[in-house]
């Protein structure tokens, strides 16, 4: 079995709750759920969600040598976190960064991300099939 670890970062475990103006109602279960389906065989989720930046790191690193592939919505860390691109510079597999919202319409600190330093692709503003996308392309690219 290839494992996707798909990650989610700070304030996502609110996601149906939170501005849902902005990211909608569905949950972050609905995203795990909808990322799962969109598995091709021979692949499945490890679903981890986390408000610390570090933890978010220790999962990265655990996924070296183990994972196929990283779909990760590291929430507003995009913008700030230089500590969490060193770890996906780590990982060897390819890496899919996912924002539920169109961050590139939003405020001007959104606009940038450290993260898609490192990102094979960037998907913003899909909702939450942003993350089943994601999904298909890492079962595309590694399978
Ligand atoms: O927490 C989030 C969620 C987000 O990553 C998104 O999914 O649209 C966008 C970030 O700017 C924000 O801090």
């Amino acid at each position: 079995m290839n494992t996707i670890l798909l990650l989610n970062g700070p304030n996502l475990n609110l996601l149906g709750q939170r501005q849902p103006e902005i990211y909608g109602h569905a949950t972050l279960n609905d995203a795990v759920t909808l990322a799962r389906a969109a598995c091709a065989e021979g692949f499945g989720i490890e679903a981890k969600q986390s408000n610390w930046e570090g933890q978010l790191i220790d999962w990265i690193h655990e996924a070296r040598g183990h994972a196929a592939g990283i779909v990760i919505n590291p929430g507003a860390l995009t913008h700030t976190s230089i500590a969490l691109l060193d770890a996906l510079n780590a990982f060897d597999g390819p890496v899919i960064e996912v924002h539920v919202s169109q961050v590139h319409r939003r405020e001007q600190f959104r606009h940038h991300s450290y993260v898609s330093l490192r990102a094979d692709a960037v998907i913003a503003g899909l909702g939450l099939e942003g993350y089943a996308a994601a999904v298909r392309r890492i079962c595309d690219l590694t399978g």
